[in-house]
């Protein structure tokens, strides 16, 4: 299957400043992807590029396939958005609003319903939006970019400025999207934990490029890892690297053993410590740890406190 986006060498630089500096993004289709990057990473300025609202200096786009390029039209056909918190008409109905965005899309009347149907705003669409709630104007522009049943949907920090129950409300049906309209969605996010929570797949990017990218689960699972605790760190270090374990001084008395993706954590803990106990040194903690995304991004050694799993203590 192909990839729903594809990015080679991508870089645009605005006002003399490079801000996407050679971005290789591969989405996979039918998925939801995580575009995380902290403020100001270029996450804005890399959708504006996908959606060819600005040129980019260099590299190619590859949208469901085919190069942006030559097919921009008939592929925004196929591709619904929407970036930085787009505009309804405050003193018409949600349902006037899709009414008006419908008929230029030269769509039928009944693809109203089926938008407002997926966003459950039926009840609500007959409202002004002036009255509606940040999160309610949000449902509605996301129902906006379905209309026409897109097979990629752009959606750039959708939950923005909502409340926590707004927020909970966008990330479910953003989860479910792939599912139910049978399509692919990029959304972007400078929220770990809201990648985490909505997104199969994860681009990180930083400073314009991706610092990495992957399914969730592999980014995650490849960051296991052991710590602990001795009185010899460094002597510790050198007799499990000597036993063929990636082990690393972590700062102070605690040293972290790399743990293969798969496998029983609790046969390894206990090799560990029989190494060290056998050698004399006093092991006063060891324990595994699962890495969260903020870990994987930072580069960092420190592991979140939610993060840690399975501590234990050990004599
Ligand atoms: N028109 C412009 N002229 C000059 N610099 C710009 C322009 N647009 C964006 N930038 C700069 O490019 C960088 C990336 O901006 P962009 O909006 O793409 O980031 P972002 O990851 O979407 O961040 P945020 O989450 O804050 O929107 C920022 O440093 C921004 O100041």
């Amino acid at each position: 299957m192909h990839a729903a986006i594809e990015t080679h060498g991508l870089r645009k630089s605005l006002g003399g400043k490079p801000v996407i500096r050679g971005l290789d993004l591969s989405v996979p289709a039918g998925r939801v992807y995580g575009f995380l990057g902290p403020n100001g990473a270029g996450k804005t300025t890399a959708m504006r590029l996908l959606l060819g609202l600005m040129p980019a200096d260099a590299g190619e786009v590859r949208l469901l396939g085919q190069p942006l390029g030559q097919n921009r039209l008939s592929l925004l056909r196929q591709v619904g958005s929407f970036i930085e918190s787009p505009a309804l008409y405050d003193h018409r109905s949600g349902r006037a609003n899709l009414d008006v965005a419908r008929r230029l899309l030269g769509l039928p009347a009944s693809e109203v319903d089926r938008v407002l149907e997926v966003v459950d705003m039926r009840a609500d669409a007959a409202r002004r939006v002036s009255e509606y709630s940040l999160g309610m104007r949000q449902r509605m522009a996301l129902a906006r970019s379905l209309l026409g049943s897109p097979k990629l949907l752009l959606l750039d920090e959708p939950t923005n400025g909502l409340d926590p129950d707004g927020i909970a409300d966008m990330r479910a049906l953003v989860r479910d999207l792939p599912a139910r309209m049978d399509c692919t969605v990029l959304i972007s996010s400078h929220l770990l934990g809201e990648v985490e929570q909505v997104a199969d797949h994860v681009g990180l990017l930083r400073k314009g490029r991706l610092a990495m990218q992957g399914p969730l689960q592999d980014l995650l699972g490849s960051g296991r890892r052991i710590a602990l605790e001795v009185d010899d760190a460094a002597r510790a270090t050198s007799l499990l690297t000597a036993e063929g374990l990636a082990a690393h001084v972590s700062g102070g008395a605690t040293l972290t053993v790399d743990a293969p993706p798969d496998g029983e954590l609790a046969p390894l803990c206990a090799r560990i410590n029989r190494i060290l106990v056998e050698a004399g040194l006093a092991v006063s903690s060891l324990g595994s740890q699962r890495l969260s995304l903020e870990d994987l991004y930072k580069g960092s050694a420190a592991p979140t406190e939610e993060a840690q799993t399975n501590e234990r203590k050990a004599a």
